[in-house]
């Protein structure tokens, strides 16, 4: 039955192609009579015999193989886009692959001759097309779905500062102390070709590599890398913070690159310094006091965050510390203030995260990046890892979603439920310091709490509201940011705590900033004096304190940026996932 099915339509095919040849012929008919009478076609003409009886249904139109000539065989090879995909042989061509849609090389002997100019342009045209995209976006040698693994160091053990817990999919066991346990230790996929990609940019040029991928620059070399690199002080790595003589100080020694490529040169040694350069902030300072009210919120974080990287003996088995927290609230209301004030407060090194830190230009490399990038966590331990905007990292999973984010967050999520295990794994009197060191919280904030995906949800299982500010907090952040201004007698905070009512704190942070702004103004409107004499007034002569009417105009400047629908929404979610 389906035999003579395929038979009907290989002969109407064959017709449709025979009324096609005696227009084609004169398109192509120099080409093809050439083609088959130089005895081109014979093996083709055998192969058709063969394959066609073979065949599954892989008949295809003319227009689809852009064969004009009947008596050349149809090429088996040549599928449609995703044929593979309803059940033929495994999938195996990207879909920008060229060949699927204009045919491979069929072998192309003739695959290439059979195309007229301007097929045969536009397979070239989207080939470089494809080439120069890919090359853009993942480097020449990459592509996006196969993922690097992290590479592993090629300098023997590395010596890491307290390093004990290792990446999921490593487990807990089977490696020697000392030694980071990860999936740096997994057989890569695919091996890295530095030498082919192309440098990020501001990145360093990688000296030249030594057979075995070590780096053959000497000390020289390093000191070049670090000067190109770190044109600017981290008083975290100089030892400034300890009062240290910053020249004394190599801040190789210390950082996890250098412990993992002592010659501060590798395969991931880009990641790492980006990671280094953007995501570490081991110095935060913000203090409690800074911000205004929120007190339950601060309590919160101080029982869920502050308290296990200080106690960890007591936070085990049952009163294991949280895998995470989130805070959601409406945009500007101190949530990335909080949790500055957890990493000082708790002394702990601040990573902050966004989406960009982990995509944009190192699309492709993502994956590995957030591997690496809780490594890290773990070495400068305890660390607070702060995601913001956590939703445009873990938004819902769809359908639609590219493979490449779907791996991220997979990835996102291994190493969440691998920091609760290492912070609450073992702990025991004798191991209290050793537990402290490996501490590595997860703190979240976003505005739109409901794109989150389910399972990051979970794994958030303090969920906090933090809201816009009620009088007291407007009143103390009147009080906070007025800090050391000069005021007139006639200002009356209260009647300013009352016309705010709806502002968030970045609100009333703008409309100090602007009040603040008024006396300068005034003088410029005044336009007795240029711009020029303005500039080069004296400090005293335009610190003019700032009057209630300043304040006032300053308020018709700016109004509030949250509005009462998003508020309804907050309130709607706090009462169906919210866990303080
Ligand atoms: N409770 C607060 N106490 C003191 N300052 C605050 C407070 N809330 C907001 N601010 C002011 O608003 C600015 C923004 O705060 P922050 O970045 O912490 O808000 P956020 O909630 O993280 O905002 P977003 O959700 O948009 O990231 C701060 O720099 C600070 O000046």
């Amino acid at each position: 039955m389906v035999a003579e099915q395929i038979n009907r339509e290989y002969a109407m095919t064959n017709e449709t192609l025979q009324i096609k040849k005696s227009f084609s012929v004169n398109i192509n008919g120099l080409i093809t009579t050439q083609f088959i009478q130089n005895g081109f076609g014979t093996g083709l003409q055998n192969r058709k015999n063969n394959a066609l009886d073979k065949l599954p249904v892989n008949i295809m139109t003319a227009d689809q193989n852009m064969i004009l000539n009947p008596i050349v065989p149809l090429p088996t090879q040549k599928r449609m886009p995703n044929f593979d995909r309803l059940g033929g042989q495994p999938f195996a061509h990207h879909t920008s692959n060229p060949d699927n849609y204009f045919g491979n090389d069929i072998d192309d002997q003739m695959g290439n001759q059979h195309m007229s100019y301007v097929q045969r342009r536009n397979k070239s045209q989207f080939q470089q097309h494809n080439a120069n995209s890919r090359d853009q976006d993942y480097g020449s040698s990459n592509d996006p779905d196969i993922w690097e693994p992290p590479t592993p160091p090629k300098y023997g053990v590395p010596q890491p500062r307290g390093i004990m817990g290792g990446g999921m999919g490593m487990g807990m066991g089977g490696m020697p102390p000392g030694i980071p346990q990860s999936n740096w230790g997994q057989q890569p996929r695919r091996q890295p070709q530095p030498q082919q990609r192309k440098p990020p940019i501001n990145s360093v040029t990688r000296p030249p590599q030594g057979p075995q991928g070590g780096a053959v620059a000497g000390v020289k070399n390093k000191q070049n890398l670090l000067d190109k690199n770190r044109n600017y002080t981290k008083p975290w790595l100089s030892g400034a913070q300890s009062g240290e003589n910053q020249k004394d100080v190599k801040p190789d020694q210390n950082s996890f690159l250098y412990t993992m490529y002592p010659d501060g040169n590798g395969p991931d040694s880009e990641l790492i310094q980006m990671l280094e350069r953007d995501v570490i902030d081991k110095n935060p300072q913000v203090s409690f006091n800074d911000i205004a009210e929120l007190d339950d919120a601060k309590k919160i974080l101080q029982e869920a965050v502050l308290l296990p990287i200080l106690m960890p003996q007591y936070f085990k088995g049952i009163r294991r510390p949280w895998k995470g927290v989130l805070m959601f609230g409406p945009p500007g209301t101190g949530k990335t203030m909080l949790a500055k004030a957890v990493a000082t407060q708790g002394k702990t090194t601040f990573f902050n995260i966004t989406s960009s830190s982990i995509s944009s230009k190192w699309k492709g490399e993502s994956e590995k990046l957030v591997r690496i990038l809780f490594e890290m966590a773990r070495f400068y331990a305890p660390t607070t890892i702060f995601m913001d905007e956590i939703d445009a990292i873990a938004g819902a999973r769809g359908g639609n979603e590219h493979e490449a984010n779907r791996r991220v967050k997979a990835e996102l999520l291994i190493q969440m439920d691998g920091v609760a295990v290492v912070s609450s794994a073992g702990a025991n009197e004798n191991q209290a310091e050793g537990e402290r060191m490996k501490n590595v919280m997860v703190l979240a904030a976003t505005n739109r709490p409901w794109d989150l995906d389910e399972a990051f949800r979970r794994r958030l299982e303090k969920r906090i509201y933090i809201p816009l500010p009620n009088e007291l907090g407007r009143k103390q952040l009147f009080e906070i940011n007025l800090k050391g201004i000069k005021m007139a007698e006639d200002t009356n905070l209260d009647q300013l705590v009352k016309k705010t009512k709806g502002y968030s704190g970045a609100d009333i942070s703008n409309v100090c900033r602007d009040a603040a702004m008024m006396p300068m103004r005034k003088k410029i409107l005044e336009g007795k004096l240029s711009f020029e004499q303005i500039a080069s007034l004296k400090h005293d002569e335009i610190d003019i304190p700032i009057t209630q009417s300043d304040f006032l105009d300053a308020l018709k400047n700016i109004s509030k940026s949250v509005s009462k629908e998003s508020l309804d929404d907050y309130a709607k979610w706090m009462a169906e996932f919210g866990c303080v």
